[in-house]
């Protein structure tokens, strides 16, 4: 793979097509060219680099794979303007590009806007390689500003010789959860006694699990886990070549395609001897959501949302309550309008958003890296697609830091919330410990 690769990078007829985009171009033009690969994807995550910042996205029952590393031209920001600051910058980026077929941009950012966290709280990258395989056609499109050309084209292939280890050891045996159970628990107690009390409605409260390893993880072996175990939810990373930011989500946040806007309304869990997931907590919590949402969206759509029906959505051996949300969107709406607009959604804050927002902050609520915040995918078109970034781990060297959360309403029991987010959590800890799960497995076949 990477030898072909290698190869195609260093052709004498990529830099001439690159020297025909470049023609004429600002110095700060972003320029894309996409070629065409004969590599399948299973060996992309090989590719991981240590020394650069890189992206993984996959829908894996869709047979849609992507892996960005480098960045060719990136924008940080922070604080209560951050989706404008990026929407901004996106623009420019888009105003010069020169590109012979679609190029794309990676985005993330965490659940508050002033989130403390070895990532930066807001980012919209342009991978300087983006490996991409759709439905069995596999690409690679290669971005640099025109300025850099000849730079870009010398350091690429040493980025592609520094691959991160693939072999991981065993889990550490976990400290004793008993007490942070308890405590745990107690704010649910005293989330129930403030929403019956009619302060709010629902606020999602998240349990964190640090755990740990005696050989630094390798996200490439996690990634490859949850690909299998949860094909139909968006597998996603981030990675700063220091601290890796992953995880599995059934959850979209909102997806545009030119003027037709899709958001998901999920909410409700069942999990393997869990209570029904029929039962009307599940329903409340879910329509919550529902109205929100189309609250959230109403102003940015021509005509009133569509709410589809309530199904079932499977994550893993989990399942939740799903409504399907649309509309048209005003011409001049952009995917960062949208996001601003619906996040956080009842999914992670709760109802009434402020309410909740209120709650978590004085509760001291903590959230870990982009964990409950979003990571989305940008065309150059302006169109994309955001998840919620749940069921995340943030990892660093030997150690991981796990999160995951449920929503509280009336009717909340604190055990079986617990058992909710435990069985959650358990979605990653299987993806952590793929080789134990293999072993566990043909033991039992
Ligand atoms: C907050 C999480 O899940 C949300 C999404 C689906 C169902 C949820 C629930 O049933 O509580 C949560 O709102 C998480 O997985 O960390």
């Amino acid at each position: 793979m990477i030898t072909s690769l290698l190869r195609q990078i260093s052709a004498p007829d990529t830099a001439k097509q690159f020297a025909a985009l470049a023609a004429g171009a600002p110095a700060s033009a972003p320029l894309s060219l996409r070629l065409d690969l004969s590599v399948p994807p299973s060996d992309w995550l090989h590719l991981l680099p240590t020394g650069q910042p890189w992206w993984y996205r996959a829908r894996p029952e869709h047979g849609e794979f992507r892996l960005g590393i480098g960045h060719a031209l990136h924008v940080e920001s922070a604080g209560s303007n951050r989706f404008a600051a990026l929407d901004g910058a996106f623009a420019g980026f888009r105003r010069d590009w020169r590109r012979n077929g679609p190029a794309l941009a990676f985005s993330g950012f965490a659940f508050a806007d002033d989130n403390a966290s070895p990532l930066p709280n807001a980012l919209l990258a342009i991978p300087a390689i983006l490996l991409e395989c759709r439905d069995g056609a596999c690409s690679v499109t290669l971005s640099t500003p025109a300025g850099r050309l000849v730079q870009a084209l010398a350091e690429w292939p040493s980025w592609l010789a520094h691959t991160a280890p693939r072999e991981m050891a065993d889990l550490r045996p976990g400290r004793p959860q008993a007490l942070a159970d308890r405590a745990w628990m107690a704010r649910v107690v005293a989330a129930l006694r403030d929403i019956g009390s009619g302060r709010l409605d629902k606020v999602v409260l998240t349990r964190c699990r640090r755990v740990e390893r005696d050989t630094p993880f390798a996200p490439a072996a996690i990634l490859a886990a949850l690909d299998v175990q949860q094909p139909g939810s968006v597998v996603y990373a981030y990675g700063n070549g220091r601290q890796t930011f992953l995880g599995a989500t059934p959850e979209r946040l909102v997806r545009k395609a030119g003027r037709q806007i899709h958001v998901d309304a999920l909410a409700g869990t069942a999990w393997p001897g869990s209570p029904a997931l029929a039962d009307d907590k599940n329903r409340h919590e879910q329509s919550l959501v529902i109205r929100a949402v189309v609250d959230a969206l109403a102003p940015w759509c021509d005509g009133l949302p569509q709410v589809g029906q309530p199904e079932e959505h499977p994550a893993g051996v989990l399942r939740h309550w799903r409504s399907r949300i649309s509309g048209i969107g005003h011409a001049d709406g952009s995917l960062f309008d949208l996001v601003r607009a619906l996040h956080p959604t009842p999914a992670v804050g709760g109802f009434p958003s402020a309410a909740a927002r209120d709650w978590l902050a004085a509760h001291d609520e903590r959230r870990h890296g982009w964990y409950s915040g979003g990571f989305g995918l940008l065309t150059a078109d302006g169109d994309g697609e955001f998840s919620v970034a749940l069921r995340s781990a943030l990892l660093d060297g030997n150690t991981a830091e796990l999160q995951a959360g449920a929503g509280i309403v009336a009717g909340s029991d604190p055990q079986q919330e617990l058992a909710e987010t435990e069985a959650k959590l358990g979605t990653l800890l299987a993806a952590l410990n793929p080789d134990r799960q293999i072993a566990r497995s043909s033991r039992q076949a």
